[in-house]
């Protein structure tokens, strides 16, 4: 399902991510793990699409990223950087947003469960700017996780989030691992690579 060929990437004289190789299965899981600056949140911007590798290629879901394919995007959900949010819209609206986006014909997509899934039912109601800065981490996962998608990546899901919420988080993906689904999540938090299980892959500190 991934392939990760002897990609990396380098800027200038910075090198961003040694040459790095990995293979994920179908409903399998890559916990990606390594000291700050390792090349972490680099390895899954090339998995979504985000970057283009300087050195080796990636397979994802059967086909290079192509971000701005819609194929791709209906296959890979990641978050790997906060993603703009309405001021306007309640968290139910976001969500609805979401699930009417990439529900069509033959495909429903119940997006409302997940708010509940995460403790956040009762919030439904509130716009973004109303919720602490922990709640907003654990809508952004939400967000990700209201849509369908064979690959879903995560960058830190842990970010900002009390113990009970990372056990929260790693369960829910742990759940759509179970489903079928074929995760990549980078982590500095031991709870989330138990919780999601599969394989670790661990970076070494970037040379430059
Ligand atoms: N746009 C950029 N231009 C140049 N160097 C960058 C850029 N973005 C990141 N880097 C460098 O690339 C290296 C890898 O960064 P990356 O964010 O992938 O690490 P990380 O393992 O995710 O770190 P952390 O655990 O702190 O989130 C770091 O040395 C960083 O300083």
């Amino acid at each position: 399902m991934i392939e990760i060929r002897g990609a990396g990437v380098v800027e200038g004289d910075v090198t961003l991510l040694a040459p790095t190789s990995s293979r994920v299965a179908q409903g399998g899981a890559l916990v990606v793990r390594g000291p700050n600056g390792s090349g972490k949140s680099t390895l899954l911007q090339l998995v979504a699409g985000l970057r283009v590798p300087t050195t080796g290629s990636l397979i994802v879901a059967g086909d290079a990223p192509r971000p701005r394919s819609p194929e791709f995007r209906r296959r890979v959900a990641a978050l790997v950087a906060t993603p703009p949010l309405a001021r306007d819209l309640t968290l139910a609206e976001h969500i609805d947003l979401v699930a009417a986006t990439w529900s069509g014909p033959g495909r429903h997509v119940a997006g409302g469960r997940v708010l509940d899934e995460l403790d956040l039912g009762r919030l439904a109601t509130r716009f973004p700017h109303e919720l602490s800065s922990g709640q907003q981490q654990l809508f952004t996962v939400a967000l990700v996780l209201a849509r369908p998608s064979e690959v879903l990546v995560f960058d830190e899901p842990e970010h900002r989030l009390d113990d009970d919420r990372v056990q929260s988080v790693a369960a829910a993906i742990a759940a759509r691992r179970a489903a079928g689904a074929t995760v990549v999540v980078a982590t500095h938090d031991d709870a989330v690579e138990a919780g999601v299980g599969g394989d670790v892959l661990h970076l070494g500190r970037a040379a430059a």
